[in-house]
Formats: C-alpha cells, structure tokens, sequence
C-alpha cells in the first residue's frame, strides 16, 4: 500500500494531508471526550439520581463536541479532496504534455483507448488513493495508540485486550494484501484491455460494416466484457471476504474488552463510569484499523493505475536522448540564426529502426533540400517515405547518421522553433471538435477572421464553407457537420497557408478524391507550392512530374534520383511505377 513514489508525489500537498491527518487525529480526541462526558452523566444520572440541571452543563458540552466533530469531519474532507484533486490535475497534465513530447509516433504505436483508460480513469483512481487511503494508514497507526494511552491510565487489562487484539486485523490485511493486489492488477488490466478494444471497433465501425465482420466484433465484445466482469466479481469477493473478517475481528475484540467489563462490574472491581468509558472507546479504537480495510481495494486500484502512469511518464523524450549526444558546442552556437536565412537540408548516411533489435525501416540516407526547391519522394508502399517525413518534422530521431540544416545539426535547433518553420498537410488531416474558423487557426491562432477567410480563399475552400449553414462558425467533429474527405484536405490546405511557413511537408492523400474536389486540392496546391521548399509524399504520380527532382525509394533506401525525364530514361523502378500508374503494359 505504500507507494514510494506516488507518495513522493503527495509532498506538494503534504499542508492539506496534513491537515485531514490532523483534523482526524481531532475527531478521535473529541471522541474520547464526548465519551467521557457520556458516561458520567449517566453514571450521575443512574447511579447517584442527579437531577437534568445538575447535568445540563455537561450536556451542552456533548452538543458542542458533537457539532465540532461534525466541522472537523467536513474541513476534513475538504483538505482531502483538494488534495487529491490538486494532485490529479498535476499528474494529469504532466502526463498529456509527456504524451504530447513523444509525439504522434509514441502514440501511433500504442492502443488508445488504453492510452485514454490510464489518463482518464487511472488519475482519477487515484482519488481514493490520497484521499482516503493514504491518510487512513496514518490515522490507522496514531489514532489506536492515542486511543490505548488513555486506556491503560484507566484500566490496563483493557489496555492489554486492545493491544492484543488490534494488530490481528493489519496482520490479516497483509496476508489477503498479495491476493487483493493480483486480483485488483487483473481487474486494472481487463478494463484498460476492454477500453482498447471497444475504440478499436468504434474507429473501425466502416471497415467491420463493409467485410460484413460487425457479428463477430460484438462476440469479442462479450468475450472481453465476460472477463471484465469475472475479474471484477473476483475483486469484490475478495474485498467482501476481507470486510466480513475485518468486521468480525472488531466485533469479538469489542465484545472481549465488554465481557471482562461486564464482569468487573459485577464484582465491583471496576466504576460503572470507567466500565461505560472504556466500552465506548473500544470501538473508537478499531475504527480506524476498520476504515483501512474498507479502502484497501480502491487504494490498491490507484497504485495498479499509477504503475501504468509512471511507466509513461518515465519514457524519455526523443531530445531528452538526443542532446546527450549532442555536442556543448553546438548548442551554444546561435542556432536561430539559421533559421531567418534561407536554408537547404541535407540527410547524412541516416538510419532509422523503429524498435530495438529490428530491420532498419531506412538506411543510409543521402540526399538534400535546397532552397526553393520541390523534392517528390515515391516509391512501394513501406519503402520509408512518410518515415523521412516523420524524421525532418522530428517526430522521430534517427537512430544513425544526422540531418543538417545549413551546416547546422538539426537536433540543436529548438524544436518548436523549427516546427515555426514548417507547415504540415498530412495524408488524413484531423478535425477537431470546433467551428471551421477555429479549425483553420491552428495554422495560427492569432489569426484574424479576415486572414482566416483569405487563407480559405487560397486553398479554395472559401466557397463550399460559405455554402453551409454557419459558414465559418459552422460546427465540426463530434456531433456536428462532416466534411467530404476533398474538403478536409482544402481545410488542411488553408492552415498551410495561414501559417505561410517557408518549408512544406505535404503526405498526398491516397483515397480518391472526387473530380471536383481533386481539381480544387490541386489548384490550391500549386499556389502553396510557389516560392516555398516543399517535401512532397505523391501517392499519385501524375502529380510529381513538375517536381525539381524525384527521389525514388524501396526498402529504406533511395534507389534512384533524378527529373521525371532523367529517370524515364534510366528505365528502373521509378519508369515501371509510372507505366503501371499508366495502365501501360511494360
Ligand atoms: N511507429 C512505427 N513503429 C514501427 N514500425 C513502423 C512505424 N511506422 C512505420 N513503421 C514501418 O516502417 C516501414 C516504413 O513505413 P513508412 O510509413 O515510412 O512507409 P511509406 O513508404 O510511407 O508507406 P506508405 O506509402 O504506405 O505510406 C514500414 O515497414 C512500416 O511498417
């Protein structure tokens, strides 16, 4: 239950941890107070036949200890949930900008719905954590002791019933601890396994419909559902069996400490007061221990899920690895410098592996960007274009070899600095729940409506979002309209040109567009491509004959460079590409 590092987190809270341990740590003393007051009036009442007013004074004390217990309980609970609140939204935001540092590449290869199961439901498993589990074992180890001060001053043998029989129910906790903590990493496991591939088959909902595969999906739903439930049921008959012998294990301790009473009291070795005041301690005592158990499950729950965040948040940051091998030098040059002039790129002898110990996705890749020019990478599907892409937006570092700009190591430039410098039109542009103006600014968010419209003007945009029924202000993403996969493009088109970044990544789009959209995309383009650098991914050749040079690549390397013209005549991969793209038989 003690989580070394998830409690090192609680040291920014430690004040209202503190707090709710030390207003608990006051509810107990009130308690044994009011249980003072308690038995006296009915000892005098009882026994000695005092009159109300005779007690009235101490009544009155009971209410006002009663009602301050009451305040400590609810500040409690306040400095309680602030704590663990103040801590979920640390943890949370430190693990969506670690999330966002990987990058696209990270996320790319790990299930997203387990990836949204650890930032939304992990963080906020760790509720119960800091805000009962956490305090409880503090208040499980003060609290009893406090407790059996004052009963060894009043009567030791009680004193040495409690402290006999206290220690039984954490002795029980670690003994069912190994079980509960397997069962509840099942439990952690099943849901995050579950959460996956519920999206999986949401995102995939098209291509299950279209291969007639939907049937069999909600067969592996039940399937995954069937053992969410079974490792779930596991967890809660654990937690039961744990909270009927911890329930059990008080109730006899009390009933003990209550017959020895009982039966001093008989013989008169004992006051009717102190008999009553130790029976209404006695359970005091165990509440704590008792409360420990009843959330040992849900603590047990944050520390599965903070295993899971602190296996991401320890992933280290591609420049976190790459400024280790970068030279001081380097990077006390001015690096920005290079950026204000115009520059060419060049790729030396880089290589690529994705996973340790695989076949390099690129290898030994030479080639350069000058200035102004319009560089076309073609080549088979996998052959590593969209990786080189990846690689001169840094989403990945290359695992050999280096990428200069001018004569500067690409890894020394500041990376948003050198993100400023580009505008990326992927293969399927992502909309974002938000208006279409608010989707074109991310271009650049200090646009205003007026460069937001030209930005569509130029990207031929301008009329189709005209046309709908909110124009610009009209709904996207979630819940509201869908764009054709020709107007997403032009949106896409439109953030390139608001952004108006000197260097252009564009990954072509695969899927066919309609003529009309296809006529729009390309028309735009050509006004995106004039005076800028452009690294252009063609899918279709048509496209790339105006390119400057054409980089043909298979199997991670580039096999042939060259004008359209040139490498026609070589007669090699590029001029059978072009010929099947043709439909011309070779
Ligand atoms: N995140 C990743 N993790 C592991 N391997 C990857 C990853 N991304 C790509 N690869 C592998 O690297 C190789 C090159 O992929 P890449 O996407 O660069 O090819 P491509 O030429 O752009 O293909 P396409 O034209 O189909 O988009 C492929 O074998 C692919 O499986």
């Amino acid at each position: 239950m003690f989580n070394k590092r998830l409690i090192r987190e609680g040291k920014s809270v430690w004040g209202f941890l503190s707090l709710t341990v030390g207003l608990n740590i006051g509810i107990a003393l009130l308690a044994v107070l009011q249980a003072w007051f308690f038995s006296s009036i009915v000892a005098r009442v009882f026994l000695e036949g005092a009159s109300l007013k005779a007690v009235w004074n101490s009544l009155i004390m009971i209410l006002g200890i009663f009602g301050i217990r009451a305040v400590f309980q609810w500040c409690s609970e306040i400095c309680a949930f602030e704590a663990s609140s103040r801590i979920r939204i640390s943890l949370r935001e430190r693990l969506l900008n670690h999330i966002m540092f990987l990058g696209p590449m990270y996320a790319r290869g790990e299930r997203s719905g387990e990836l949204i199961t650890t930032v939304v439901d992990g963080i906020e498993a760790l509720e119960d954590y800091f805000s009962k589990s956490l305090p409880q074992m503090v208040l499980a180890a003060g609290i009893p002791l406090l407790i059996l001060i004052f009963v060894f001053s009043l009567d030791w043998k009680s004193g040495l019933i409690l402290l006999l029989t206290g220690p039984l129910i954490p002795i029980f906790m670690m003994l069912i601890g190994k079980m509960a903590e397997k069962k509840s990493l099942q439990q952690w496991q099943s849901l995050s396994w579950m959460s996956a591939h519920f999206l999986d088959i949401l995102q995939g909902l098209t291509t299950l419909k279209a291969f007639g595969r939907a049937k069999d999906q909600i067969h592996v739903i039940e399937r995954v559902s069937d053992s969410f439930r079974k490792t779930t049921l596991s967890v809660l008959r654990v937690a039961f069996l744990s909270a009927l012998v911890l329930e059990f294990l008080a109730t006899i301790s009390t009933a003990l400490v209550a017959v020895t009473i009982g039966l001093r009291l008989v013989n008169g070795t004992l006051s009717y007061s102190s008999g009553l005041f130790l029976l209404l301690l006695a359970p005091e005592f165990y509440t704590p221990l008792r409360n420990l158990g009843l959330n040992f499950h849900a603590g047990l729950s944050g520390i599965n899920a903070a295993v899971r965040i602190f296996e991401i948040l320890d992933l280290p940051l591609m420049n976190e690895i790459k400024q280790q091998t970068v030279n001081d030098d380097f990077i006390a040059k001015s690096q920005d410098q290079v950026l204000l002039s115009n520059f060419n790129i060049s790729f030396k002898q880089v290589g690529l592996t994705y996973q340790a110990g695989e076949t390099p996705t690129l290898k030994g890749i030479n080639f350069s960007i000058n200035s102004g020019e319009k560089i076309a990478l073609v080549g088979p599907s996998g052959a590593g274009k969209t990786s080189i892409a990846q690689l001169l937006l840094r989403f990945i570092a290359p695992a050999s070899g280096q990428v200069f700009v001018n004569e500067t190591l690409l890894d020394t430039i500041s990376v948003e600095k050198w993100r400023d410098q580009i505008a990326y039109v992927p293969q399927n542009p992502h909309l974002f729940a938000g208006s279409i103006a608010e989707n074109i600014r991310f271009g650049r968010s200090s646009a205003t409506l007026e460069e937001v419209v030209r930005a569509a003007q130029e990207a031929s945009a301008n009329e189709f979002i005209m046309n709908l029924p909110d124009g610009y202000q009209t709904h996207l993403g979630e819940g509201g309209t869908r764009l054709s996969g020709g107007q997403a493009q032009r949106i896409a088109l439109a953030r390139a040109f608001l952004k108006d970044a000197p260097l252009l990544i564009l990954d072509e789009a695969t899927s066919n567009l309609d003529l009309e959209s296809e006529y729009f995309v390309q028309e735009a383009l050509q006004r995106l491509l004039r005076g800028r650098t452009a690294l252009i991914i063609a899918h279709r050749l048509d496209t790339v004959f105006q390119a400057s040079r054409i980089l043909v690549m298979d199997q991670g390397q580039i096999i042939e460079e060259g004008t359209h013209e040139e490498l026609m005549e070589v007669q090699g991969l590029y001029f059978r590409m072009v010929k099947e793209y043709r439909g011309e038989l070779l």
